[in-house]
């Protein structure tokens, strides 16, 4: 099987594109696969910008082509924040717990219909001397008050996806791999890609 490499360490990430990828016939390598490559550091200002910078720089080390994804929460009450600082948004205690903890400490008092954010996802697709792809996806919900449902990573036990009444730690990882940013991120990778082949490029 054909295999492709995400340049991401974060395993939550990992497994859904390993689901992601394995209808499309591609087996997933990650950079826990390659323990010996440092970390990029994510100095953009964009989720663009970081995909970028992590896909050609392991694209370049390893001279191959390879996926990244820069994905956060943006959170319309905290003025977009934490953005491209999901990850980190604790600080040095930073972990999915620290995170959701100082997000819903911001928010307290803000009242549902003021909760509104989105999760999006910047993928890059960079390979030695070829020009690099990038697309972008976005999930719409809300900001729950408290933690709901143990599936899937990050911030999703806070994040209420108002279309199915759940919050996205409460659906199945098939439901979840239909609806979120990075489903919507690689199906507009997708159509690039068709209309790159296409074009003979
Ligand atoms: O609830 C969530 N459901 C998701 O589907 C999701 N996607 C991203 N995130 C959050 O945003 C950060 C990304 O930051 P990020 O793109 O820099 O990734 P990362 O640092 O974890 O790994 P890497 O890919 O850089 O190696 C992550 O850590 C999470 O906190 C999500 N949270
Ligand atoms: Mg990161």
């Amino acid at each position: 099987m054909e295999s492709v490499i995400i340049a991401t360490k974060n395993s939550g990430k990992a497994k859904e594109f390993e689901k992601l990828f394995l209808p499309k016939g591609f087996a997933v390598k990650t950079l826990l696969d390659y323990p010996e490559l440092e970390d990029v550091e994510e100095t953009g200002s964009t989720f663009e910008e970081n995909a970028i910078l992590k896909a050609e720089t392991i694209a370049n080390t390893l001279g191959v082509r390879v996926i990244a994804d820069d994905s956060g929460l943006e959170i319309d009450a905290l003025d977009g924040r934490p953005g491209v600082y999901s990850a980190r948004y604790a600080g040095p205690e930073k972990n999915d717990e620290n995170n959701i903890d100082k997000v819903l400490d911001e928010l307290q008092g803000v009242p549902e219909s003021e909760r509104t954010a989105r999760f999006c996802c910047a993928l890059a697709m960079a390979e030695p001397g070829k020009e690099t792809l990038t697309v972008f996806g976005t999930c719409e919900g809300r900001i729950l008050e408290e933690r709901r449902g143990s599936n899937g990573f990050g911030y999703d036990p806070i994040f209420l996806v108002e279309t199915k009444g759940k919050s996205m730690a409460e659906l199945a990882s098939d439901e979840k791999n239909k609806i979120s940013h990075r489903a919507n991120a690689i199906r507009k990778l997708d159509e690039l890609l068709k209309e790159r082949e296409e074009r003979h490029e």
